[in-house]
């Protein structure tokens, strides 16, 4: 039989057979716990936790279980494809890496974990510009990999562009561009630590190789702590820039061919907004919780950003995907494709490399054999009908 991605499951009962259970858990809560047991307690407050009282977090989950799946019968789902093109970028499944900063609080492959995964499936992947490795040692690690660069755009305009154009030339394929943090959000479980990973000098790979944010210090990052300490709080100074606006946008163009996506849309109208300036897709999304708390379930700004952008360009998804059973709920919802973010960096935690392998696969089995069951053999075939909303 050609492979299906379902046939992991498959995988896992032989083994059963011979006496072997699974070594990781299957299930994104059973990840979470077994993940919070292997970080310290300041990372897992980092990557589990969200704004504010954590309202939005909640309602991210909350919005999924009011869609309901009704499955169709005897519709002939032997073959299935799941494979799909988004901007140029061919993936195995409509299924993305998201970008995670400051990976090696969590593990110390990190991002090269996370690209070699995404090569290891054929999915694509979103390296974070506060990733710990830089953007060219990633696609040193991963080089076959489909890699997205993820841009926090500096108040430094040299930097933002010197960021781009090493990430065109390292061979990204497309800048996603997050326009819902320029600044951290207040994180209740982060400020009970008084930690933040990045005041540790995690994440900063990127800037502390970047020329240009080299030639704004008075002595390089690695000649010494006091050296370190200056460095990351010049990090600090121009990480975030509240000042852009949408017209800015065309500048982010003229550094680059490469298609330009904003992440961080809720509003139908910043969909519109974005796609007027220029941009060639959007990913609605609300960072996971980790915002603007009290912020609207993004499941539930999808179906509006949806209808807003129509055909103009590719609609992604995040915020609150946990099983494949979401995942088809988000490409019925109108998503051309979703991104998952603590999802991988849970496997992350537990075994590196092979466990973002393993919470993918599991994703991704669970993705196709409920697809097939409902009655669809590709998400192309998914859209609202497939739905019904329990109130
Ligand atoms: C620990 C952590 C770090 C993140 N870092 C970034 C980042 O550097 N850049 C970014 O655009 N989004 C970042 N995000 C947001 C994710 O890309 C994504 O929007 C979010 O995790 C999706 O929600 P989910 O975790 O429910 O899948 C981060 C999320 C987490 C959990
Ligand atoms: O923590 C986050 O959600 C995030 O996006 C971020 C921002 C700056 C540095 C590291 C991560």
């Amino acid at each position: 039989m050609a492979g299906h991605l379902g046939d992991f499951q498959l995988e896992i009962y032989l083994r059963g057979l011979a006496g072997e259970r699974p070594e990781l858990p299957v299930t994104y809560d059973e990840l979470e716990v077994a993940a919070r047991g292997a970080m310290t307690a300041e990372a897992f407050a980092y990557v589990a936790g969200g704004a504010g009282s954590e309202r939005t977090l909640r309602a991210n989950r909350a919005a999924f279980d009011r869609w309901r799946l009704v499955p169709r019968m005897l519709r002939s789902v032997t073959d299935r494809e799941l494979s799909t093109e988004v901007l140029g970028t061919p993936m195995a499944a409509p299924v993305l890496l998201a970008p995670v900063g400051t990976a090696s609080v969590i593990h110390p492959d990190a991002e090269r974990a996370q690209a070699r995964a995404a090569a290891d499936l054929g999915l694509a992947s979103v390296l974070s510009t506060a990733a710990s490795t830089s953007m060219e040692e990633v696609a040193a690690a991963a080089p076959e990999a489909n890699r997205w660069f993820q841009l926090y755009w500096p108040n430094d305009p040299e930097l933002a562009e010197s960021l781009v154009r090493r990430a065109e030339r390292a061979g990204y394929r497309a800048i996603v561009v997050t326009v819902d943090t320029w600044t951290m959000a207040w994180r209740p479980r982060d400020l009970a630590l008084g930690h933040l990973p990045f005041l540790h000098g995690h994440g900063l790979a990127n800037y502390f190789s970047d020329p240009v944010f080299r030639s704004r210090l008075a002595a390089p990052p690695e000649s010494g702590p006091e050296a370190r300490r200056a460095a990351i709080l010049a990090f600090t100074g121009l990480f975030g820039n509240p000042s852009l606006s949408w017209s800015d946008l065309a500048t982010l163009r003229s550094w680059t061919t490469l298609p330009v996506l904003v992440k961080g849309v809720c509003h139908p109208d910043d969909a519109r907004a974005a796609l007027d300036a220029g941009a060639d897709g959007v990913v609605v999304s609300n960072h996971g919780g980790r915002q603007v708390d009290g912020a609207r379930a993004a499941l539930d700004c999808l179906v509006d950003v949806a209808d807003a952008v129509a055909a103009r360009g590719p609609v992604l998804f995040d915020s609150g995907i946990r099983s494949g059973a979401d995942v088809l709920v988000a490409l019925a919802l109108g998503a051309d494709a979703v991104l998952v973010g603590r999802l991988w960096a849970f496997g992350l935690a537990l075994a590196g490399h092979r466990g973002v392998v393993h919470a993918m696969r599991a994703l991704l089995a669970e993705l196709d054999l409920t697809m097939a069951l409902a009655g669809y053999r590709s998400p192309a075939d998914l859209d609202r009908r497939a739905l019904a909303f329990e109130r």
